[in-house]
C-alpha cells in the first residue's frame, strides 16, 4: 500500500482517480444485478468495447469469470494481477457483483474456495471510491476469531491492496506493543483484528473513533457469533454505528436469524454457492474415518505417523494438555520426521512462527482446534488427522478443510471410538462422503510400551501424560451432544496405560452438592482398585476393528507404499525440533496442586487442601536427592545395553509389593498416632490433678516444675510407692515417700486408688 512517490505523479493520478472513481461508480451504479440474483446462474458478458468508455457501454458485470471484467479500481487489478488471481472463484463470482454495489452479504462456500478475496476486494474499493485518506480514520474492520488466522488475513490484504494508499493494522491479542497499537490505531484506515483485542481498544484506547466505519467483515462469522464471543461481539457492535455494509463469510455459516439481527444486516444476499453440491467438503479431498478404540489412539497416531514420513501431516487433538503431552513424548522418541505443536496457550511470537514453518517444511503439526479454520498453510497440508473426535459436524469440516485447497488435493482420516460411531451417521447426512476403512495391522507400530518406558525416564513428561489423560476426559465430559460423547463408556485404565502412566490417575467428581458443575481431581492412588468408578467406566474394547468396511488397498491409511519410507531419523530433526519448548513441559509449583505430589511440599498442601483425600503416595529419590516415579528402580534393574524396560509381570508384583508395604506402614502409623493420643490425654489429666493439688496445698512445686515427661515417670514411681511404701529405699526414696505422704494427707487413698486405675485403664485402652 505504497503512495506514489512525486508529487507530480501524485497530482496526476489524483486526476485519475476522480475519474475512475466517477467512471465506476456510474457503472456499479447502472449495471447492478437484481437483488437476489444469482450472479453465477449468469452468461459472462461481453468484452467491453475499445477506446474511450462511458458507463452506459460497459457491459453489466455480474456473471464475469475474470476479476479484470468486474468494476473495481486499477490499483486492485494490479495487486490481484501481481498476485496471480485472475479467474474467480465460484464463491468471489457469486458474490462480488453484490458486494461492490455496497449490499449486505451472507456468504457460504466450502473451505479453500477463495472467501478471503470475497471480501477484501469490497473494503479496498468501498474506501477507494469513498476517496478515504489517512485523515478519515477507521473506515473498515475485519473481525476474526484467531489471531493467526488475522495475521493471514492481514498478509492477503498486504499483497492484494499494495497499490493503495491506505493504513492497515494487525491488532491481535498477546502481542506486547498495546501501548504503540494505542498511538496509532486512530490513523489506520483498515483494521484486521481479533474480537477480544479490539474491544480493548475500543475501551481503552482514548478518542478511538470508529464512528465513520463504512464497512465490517465478519471472517468464520459462525464462529463469532458463537456463545464463545457473544459477550464482547455485542460490545462491539454496540459501538459501531449501524448504517454500514456488513459482511459475513464462513464454510459452515450461521442461519440463526436471532444472530442476524443482532449485526442489524439490512436486506443481505444470501450467497451459498455450494449449497446445491452434493458434497459440504472439497470434492478433492478424500476422507477417511478409523474405527479406533480409545486405548489404541496414540498406537494408531505413531504408525501413522511412521508410516507418512514424506507427508506434511496435521493432527488435531482436543486439548491443549493432549497437544503438549503427544508432542514432548513423541519427540522424545524421534518418529524420523520434524514434529511442531500449535495451542492457544503458547506465545503469540511463537505461534506465528510454528505456523510458518510448517507452511515451509515438511512436517507434523500437532494442534488444537485453534487451526482449525482458516489457515491456509500454503495449501500444502497433506494429511489431516483427526486424533480426538470433532465436537460438531462444522467442526470436522473446517478441521479437514486445512487441506484439498483452491485446486490442490488431500487426504484425511478421523479416529473414531466404538462409542462415537453416531458421528459417521451425522457426518454422512451432512453430505460428507467418509469411508470407513480398517487399519492395515502389518504396518501398526504400538507406542505404549515406548511411552512407559519414556515417562520412568522423564517424570516432566509423566506429568504431562497425567494432565492430558485428565484433560481428556473432561473435554469429553463437558461435551453437549451427549449421543456421542459418554465419559462413563470410556475404558480409562486401558487408556491411562496407553499413555505409559503407571497408574490410572484418579477422577472424582468433587463438588457433589452441584452435580452439574463437577470437578475433576487427580491423584495416583495409592491402591488402584482404589479409582474411582473403575468398574462403571469401564467397557469391553475387544473388538478393536471394524470388518464391514471395504477394504480398499489405495485408501488404506497405513498400507500405501508410495508413502511408507525408511523410518530414520532425519537429518534435520533435531534442528526443526528445538529443546526450548521443553521448558513448557515443567510442571510450575501452582499448577500442581491437583496432581499428584512428587515433591514434600506438595504433599503438605494436600494435606491442608483435602483431609480426606488418600494419603500415602509414594515419593522415590535418587542419590541425588530428585524425585523418581515410582518405577525408575524397576526400570532401572531391568535395563540393558542403557534401554530402559518395563516387564509388565515385574510391575504388577512390585506394586503388589508396594500396597502392602503401605498397608504395614500404614497400621504402624495408626497405632503410633494412638498411642501419641493415648499419652497426650494422660498427660492432660496429670496437669488437671496436679493444678488441683497445688490449689489444696502450695507444696509439690518440685513435681510442678519438672518437664512432662519427667512428671509422668515421677508418677508413675510414685503411683507404685504408694502402694509399696517400702523403707529400703534410699535416701532420694525417703525423700519422695516423704513427699508423698505429705500428699496423701490431701488425697485420701480411696483417691489415690481410684485415679491410678483410672491412668491405668486409660493406658490400656
Ligand atoms: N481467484 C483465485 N485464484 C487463485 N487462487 C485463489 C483465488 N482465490 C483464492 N485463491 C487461493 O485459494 C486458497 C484458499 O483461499 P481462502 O483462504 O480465501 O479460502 P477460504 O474459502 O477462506 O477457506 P476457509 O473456509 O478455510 O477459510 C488460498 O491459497 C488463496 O490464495
Amino acid at each position: 500500500m505504497k503512495p506514489p512517490k512525486s508529487k507530480q505523479s501524485r497530482k496526476q493520478r489524483r486526476l485519475s482517480e476522480v475519474q475512475e472513481i466517477e467512471l465506476l461508480d456510474a457503472w456499479i451504479e447502472s449495471r447492478k444485478p437484481d437483488s437476489g440474483s444469482n450472479p453465477l446462474s449468469l452468461p459472462p458478458p461481453p468484452p467491453p468495447p475499445p477506446g474511450e468508455q462511458d458507463a452506459a457501454s460497459l457491459p453489466p458485470y455480474a456473471g464475469s469469470a475474470r476479476f479484470d471484467q468486474l468494476p473495481i479500481s486499477s490499483r486492485t487489478k494490479d495487486g490481484l494481477r501481481d498476485a496471480k488471481f485472475v479467474k474467480m472463484t465460484d464463491v468471489q463470482r457469486a458474490s462480488l457483483p453484490h458486494s461492490l454495489c455496497g449490499r449486505d452479504v451472507l456468504g457460504a462456500a466450502k473451505t479453500g474456495s477463495g472467501k478471503t478475496l470475497a471480501f477484501l476486494i469490497p473494503v479496498l474499493e468501498k474506501l477507494y471510491r469513498e476517496r478515504w485518506g489517512p485523515e478519515d480514520g477507521v473506515g473498515s474492520i475485519i473481525i476474526s476469531p484467531t489471531r493467526e488466522l488475522a495475521g493471514q488475513l492481514f498478509d492477503v490484504l498486504k499483497v492484494v491492496g499494495k497499490y493503495h494508499g491506505f493504513s492497515a493494522g494487525l491488532l491481535i491479542g498477546g502481542r506486547k506493543d498495546v501501548d504503540l497499537e494505542k498511538q496509532s490505531v486512530n490513523d489506520l484506515n483498515v483494521l484486521v483484528c481479533t474480537p477480544g483485542r479490539l474491544l480493548q481498544h475500543m475501551d481503552e484506547t482514548p478518542n478511538f473513533d470508529c464512528s465513520q466505519l463504512k464497512v465490517l467483515v465478519l471472517d468464520e462469522a459462525d464462529r463469532i457469533l458463537d456463545v464463545g464471543f457473544k459477550k464482547t461481539l455485542n460490545a462491539i457492535i454496540s459501538q459501531l454505528p449501524k448504517h454500514r455494509q456488513t459482511m459475513l463469510f464462513s464454510a459452515t455459516q450461521t442461519k440463526s436469524v436471532q444472530d442476524l439481527a443482532r449485526l442489524s444486516l439490512k436486506d443481505p444476499e444470501y450467497i451459498s454457492v455450494h449449497e446445491e453440491s452434493v458434497t459440504a467438503t472439497p470434492s478433492r479431498l478424500q476422507q477417511t474415518a478409523m474405527t479406533v478404540p480409545l486405548e489404541q489412539k496414540l498406537d494408531m497416531l505413531w504408525s501413522f505417523i511412521r508410516t507418512h514420513l514424506k507427508s506434511r501431516t496435521l493432527v488435531f487433538l482436543s486439548s491443549c494438555k493432549q497437544v503438549k503431552f503427544v508432542y514432548e513424548a513423541f519427540k522424545k522418541l524421534r518418529p524420523g520426521i520434524p514434529l511442531k505443536c500449535l495451542h492457544g496457550r503458547m506465545k503469540q511470537e511463537r505461534r506465528m512462527g510454528i505456523y510458518s514453518e510448517f507452511c515451509e517444511k515438511r512436517s507434523v503439526l500437532f494442534s488444537t482446534d485453534v487451526a482449525s479454520r482458516g489457515l491456509d498453510f500454503n495449501k500444502a497440508v497433506d494429511w489431516v488427522v483427526q486424533v480426538d473426535c470433532p465436537e460438531d459436524v462444522a467442526s470436522y469440516i473446517h478441521r479437514v478443510g486445512r487441506t484439498a485447497r483452491y485446486l490442490s488435493g488431500g487426504r484425511s482420516v478421523l479416529f473414531l471410538m466404538p462409542s462415537e460411531m453416531k458421528m459417521l451417521e451425522k457426518l454422512k447426512a451432512a453430505k460428507i462422503p467418509l469411508e470407513l476403512v480398517k487399519a492395515n495391522d502389518k504396518r501398526f507400530q504400538p507406542v505404549s510400551g515406548l511411552l512407559s518406558a519414556l515417562l520412568v525416564k522423564y517424570p516432566n513428561i509423566q506429568y504431562l501424560a497425567q494432565r492430558a489423560f485428565i484433560t481428556y476426559l473432561r473435554s469429553i465430559h463437558i461435551q453437549k451432544d451427549k449421543e456421542i460423547f459418554d465419559v462413563m463408556k470410556l475404558p480409562v485404565d486401558d487408556f491411562s496405560a496407553s499413555f505409559g502412566l503407571p497408574m490410572t490417575p484418579k477422577i472424582r467428581f468433587l463438588n457433589q452438592k452441584n452435580k452439574s458443575k463437577i470437578v475433576l481431581e487427580e491423584s495416583l492412588p495409592l491402591e488402584p482398585e482404589n479409582a474411582v468408578g473403575k468398574s462403571e467406566l469401564k467397557v469391553s474394547t475387544k473388538s478393536l476393528m471394524v470388518n464391514d468396511s471395504k477394504q480398499d488397498e489405495e485408501n488404506d491409511l497405513l498400507l500405501t507404499d508410495d508413502d511408507v519410507d525408511e523410518a530414520q531419523p532425519d537429518d534435520d530433526v533435531d534442528e526443526a525440533q528445538p529443546d526450548d519448548d521443553v521448558d513448557e513441559a515443567q510442571p510450575k509449583v501452582n499448577e500442581l496442586e491437583d496432581v499428584i505430589p512428587a515433591t514434600r511440599v506438595l504433599k503438605k498442601k494436600k494435606l491442608k487442601i483435602n483431609v480426606n483425600r488418600p494419603v500415602g503416595s509414594r515419593v522415590v529419590f535418587d542419590d541425588e536427592g530428585n524425585t523418581l516415579p515410582p518405577l525408575a528402580r524397576i526400570a532401572e534393574m531391568l535395563s540393558s545395553d542403557g534401554a530402559l524396560l518395563l516387564d509388565k509381570g515385574k510391575k504388577d508384583e512390585y506394586y503388589k509389593r508396594m500396597r502392602e508395604e503401605m498397608k504395614q506402614v500404614d497400621k504402624e502409623d495408626k497405632l503410633l498416632e494412638r498411642q501419641r493420643r493415648r499419652e497426650r490425654r494422660l498427660k492432660q489429666k496429670m496437669k488437671l490433678k496436679e493444678g488441683k493439688g497445688k490449689d489444696d496445698d502450695d507444696e509439690g512445686e518440685s513435681e510442678l516444675s519438672e518437664s512432662d515427661g519427667e512428671a509422668m515417670e515421677n508418677r508413675k514411681r510414685k503411683k507404685s510407692k504408694i502402694y509399696f511404701d517400702s523403707d529400703d529405699d534410699g535416701g532420694t526414696q525417703k525423700e519422695t515417700n516423704d513427699k508423698i505422704n505429705q500428699k496423701s494427707d490431701a488425697i485420701s487413698l480411696a483417691e489415690q486408688e481410684a485415679l491410678a486405675l483410672k491412668l491405668l485403664s486409660s493406658m490400656h485402652s
